[in-house]
């Protein structure tokens, strides 16, 4: 599948499949003998939880939220969830699956309503990490791929929702 005449591949598919074996791995070591919650975010993380998770050699458990973010001009960013897990994460491992973190808004969001319903961990596994923009401390837990910015389509990232379904990443031209 060609990607947009307006990006340029960043990551391929087979980066993308060989990042997510690794996470995969350092996952199952970490957690051994321990049974795991995954909390996707929807939707961007739809695909990288996907394959994610057929590698992660534990019993899992898949919930999903959904978040939403307004953003003003300056950017401060008012998350809300519109979709909440429906089992509880109470003395669980939870681990909670994002396909980027940028600013950190989103994550900042989730591990505080998270971290309320008392599990017993909470980590973090993110597919990309632009660290640099950061504009509130969010710490991953296992990383795939740090990137210093840019705005990036494809394997469930969106442009005003389209372009998810890429099987490779691609930074759009400015
Ligand atoms: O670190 P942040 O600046 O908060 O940005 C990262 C979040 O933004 C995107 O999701 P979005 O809210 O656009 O929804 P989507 O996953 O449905 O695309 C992305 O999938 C992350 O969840
Ligand atoms: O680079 C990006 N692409 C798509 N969605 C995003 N949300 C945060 N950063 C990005
Ligand atoms: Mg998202």
């Amino acid at each position: 599948m060609n990607g947009p005449s307006n990006g340029d591949l960043l990551y391929s598919k087979k980066q993308i499949a060989g990042e997510i074996r690794r996470l995969a791995r350092e996952i199952t070591i970490a957690y051994a003998g321990e049974e795991l919650i995954l909390v996707v975010v929807l939707k961007g993380a739809f695909f990288f939880a996907a394959d994610l998770a057929r590698q992660i050699q534990l019993p899992l458990i898949l919930e999903f939220v959904k978040l939403s973010s307004y953003r003003d001009m300056n950017s401060t960013g008012d998350v809300t969830m519109t979709k909440d897990v429906e089992t509880s994460l109470t003395g669980k491992n939870v681990l909670i699956v994002e396909d980027i973190v940028d600013t950190g808004l989103s994550l900042a969001f989730l591990r505080e309503r998270l971290l309320a319903r008392g599990p017993k961990s909470l980590k973090i596994c993110a597919l990309i990490d632009k660290k640099e923009r950061r504009k509130i401390e969010v710490k991953t837990d296992f990383t795939g791929l740090e990137c210093p910015g840019g705005f990036l389509v494809g394997y469930g990232l969106d442009l005003n929702e389209k372009l998810r379904e890429l099987p490779a990443i691609y930074e759009l031209n400015e």
